[in-house]
C-alpha cells in the first residue's frame, strides 16, 4: 500500500491519459479482511459490497464524486448525467456505487436521499484470490494540485484492519412494529378483496420493526454476522456518516450486466426451512406445489419479461421455478437471461425492472399508491436498488432483509408479496420468518 500513497503526482497522473477521471491501482500481496478494514477506518461515505457469487467484493471510503438526490429527481435527467460522468473516463475498471430508493417519487431517508451514487476515494477490492488498492481521482471537479493533495491526505488516514469483536447480543428495550397486527390484517384484507384484487392482482405489503436498544452497535460488524450466517445472498452496506448505516444481506438479484448480456430472475414465495432434511425437502415440495406462492413468482416473471421485451433482442426465462434455499427460509425462484438491444443503458434497466412485483407489486403503479398511501411508514432505501456500475459491466440487488442502524435503535425490514388467497397471520408469520435470521444475531432469547 505504501507505494500507492508515493506515487500520486500530478505528472503519473495527467501525462498519459487525457481521461478526467482516473483510477490508480497496486496489487495488494495479502489477503485482507475488508469488513473489519472498512470497520477501522475513519472517513466516510465508507460502502460495502459482495457479489451473491462471492467471485468479487468492495470496500470503499471516501469520495471523488458524489451524486445526491435529496429533494426531486426526474430519472431522465439521472441518466443524464450518468452518461456525462461516464464520458470522463475510458478505465473500464472505474464503478460508481449507490443506490435509489423504493419511491423516488416521495421524500426518502436523510443522507441516502432518493439516490445517491459515489466515486469512492479509495478502494480495497478482492476478485477472487487477487486483492488490490485502488485510488480515484477526479480531475473535473478540482484542480490537479488540490485533487492530489485530498487523496494523499485520504491515504495517509488509511488505517489497518483490526479484528471485528465477537458477536454480541444487544439489550433490546422495545420493539415497535410499523403497521401493527390490527392495521397489518386490515391492509391484507383490503388487499385481498375481490373487487381490489382484480385490478390490482398483488401488492407486497411490509413493516418495519423498530428495536429501541442501549448499545451502540458497530454496523460492520452486524454485516459480518450476517454474512457469516447467510450465504447464499448479496452483502452491502451504506453509511454516509457514523450515525447512520443501512446494512442488508438479500438474497434478491434485480441484474447483472456483461456488455450486452443481463442476468435477472424471479424470486418470490416463501416457507421455512426444514428441522431434518426429510423435512425441508416436504417443505419445499409443498411449496413448488401451492398455488398462492406459485401465483406471487409467476406474476414477478410475467412483469420482468414484459418490461424486457421492448429494451431486448432475446428474453429467455424459466417455465418452472426452483429452490432457492437461504438459513431459515426457502424461496421460490426464476432464473431470466436476456439479450440487451445495443446502447440499452443501467438506468434505463434501473427505471424498468425497479421496482420488481417481488417488491412493489402489480400494475405497478397501483400498487405502489396503495403501498405510498396505506402502509404508513417510510421505506426509504428498503426494497430499493443497490450495487455498482461501470461501462461494460453492473449489478444490482434489491434491499430486502435490510437495516438501518441509527444511535439507540435498528430498523428492521421485512414484506410479503399479498395475492388472492393471502392469510393475514400467515403473512405476518412469514414477515418473522424472514427476520429470523437477523432477529437471531442480534438478540438473546
Ligand atoms: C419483500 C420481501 O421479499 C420478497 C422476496 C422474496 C419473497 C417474497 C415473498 O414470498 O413474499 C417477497 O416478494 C422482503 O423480504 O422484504
Ligand atoms: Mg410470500
Amino acid at each position: 500500500m505504501s507505494d500507492l500513497s508515493a506515487s500520486p503526482c500530478p505528472e503519473a497522473a495527467t501525462s498519459q491519459t487525457q481521461d478526467k477521471v482516473i483510477q490508480l491501482r497496486v496489487e495488494v500481496d495479502t489477503a485482507v479482511p475488508l469488513i473489519a478494514w472498512l470497520a477501522s477506518q475513519q472517513q466516510y461515505p465508507r460502502v460495502y459490497w459482495q457479489g451473491r457469487d462471492k467471485k468479487q467484493e468492495v470496500a470503499a471510503v471516501g469520495c471523488a464524486k458524489d451524486f445526491l438526490f435529496q429533494d426531486n429527481i426526474d430519472d431522465e435527467r439521472l441518466a443524464e448525467i450518468y452518461q456525462s460522468q461516464k464520458a470522463l473516463s475510458t478505465d473500464p475498471s472505474i464503478r460508481y456505487y449507490g443506490g435509489i430508493a423504493f419511491d423516488r417519487s416521495i421524500e426518502s431517508w436523510p443522507e441516502f436521499g432518493r439516490a445517491r451514487f459515489i466515486l469512492p476515494r479509495i478502494e480495497l477490492r478482492r476478485s477472487s484470490e487477487l486483492f488490490s488498492l485502488m485510488l480515484n481521482l477526479n480531475f473535473a471537479d478540482n484542480d490537479a494540485t488540490t485533487e492530489l493533495q485530498q487523496a494523499t491526505d485520504a491515504l495517509k488516514q488509511l488505517m489497518p484492519p483490526r479484528p471485528l469483536v465477537p458477536p454480541y447480543k444487544v439489550g433490546l428495550m422495545a420493539r415497535h412494529d410499523k403497521p401493527a397486527y390490527p392495521r397489518w390484517e386490515e391492509l391484507v384484507r383490503q388487499v385481498t378483496d375481490p373487487e381490489f384484487n382484480q385490478t390490482v392482482p398483488k401488492v407486497v405489503l411490509s413493516r418495519v420493526s423498530q428495536l429501541e436498544v442501549n448499545e451502540v452497535m458497530d454496523p460492520w460488524m452486524v454485516l459480518a454476522c450476517w454474512q457469516g450466517r447467510n450465504q447464499n445472498s448479496f452483502q452491502f452496506g451504506f453509511q454516509f456518516s457514523p450515525d447512520r448505516a443501512f446494512i442488508s444481506c438479500s438474497p434478491e438479484r434485480l441484474f447483472q450486466r456483461q456488455d450486452r448480456e443481463l442476468h435477472t430472475e424471479a424470486l418470490a414465495g416463501t416457507t421455512v426451512r426444514g428441522l431434518n432434511q426429510d423435512e425441508d425437502e416436504m417443505l419445499a415440495n409443498q411449496l413448488l406445489d401451492d398455488s398462492k406462492n406459485s401465483h406471487e413468482n409467476q406474476l414477478v416473471r410475467e412483469h420482468i419479461v414484459d418490461v424486457l421485451g421492448p429494451l431486448s433482442e432475446k428474453v429467455d426465462a424459466d417455465d418452472t421455478p426452483k429452490i432457492f434455499k437461504l438459513t431459515h427460509i426457502q424461496h421460490l425462484h426464476r432464473d431470466i437471461r436476456a439479450q440487451l438491444n445495443p446502447g440499452v443503458n443501467d438506468f434505463q434497466l434501473l427505471l424498468a425492472l425497479h421496482p420488481t412485483p417481488a417488491v412493489g407489486g402489480l400494475p405497478r403503479q397501483e400498487a405502489m399508491h396503495f403501498i405510498r398511501g396505506q402502509e404508513g411508514y417510510l421505506r426509504g432505501w428498503y426494497a430499493g436498488a443497490c450495487g455498482y456500475l461501470n461501462k461494460y459491466e453492473s449489478e444490482f440487488s434489491v434491499a430486502i432483509r435490510s437495516a438501518l442502524l441509527e444511535p439507540g435503535r435498528i430498523n428492521l425490514y421485512a414484506g410479503a408479496g399479498i395475492v388472492a388467497g393471502s392469510d393475514p397471520r400467515a403473512e405476518w408469520q412469514e414477515l418473522e420468518n424472514k427476520l429470523a435470521t437477523i432477529i437471531s444475531i442480534l438478540i438473546d432469547f
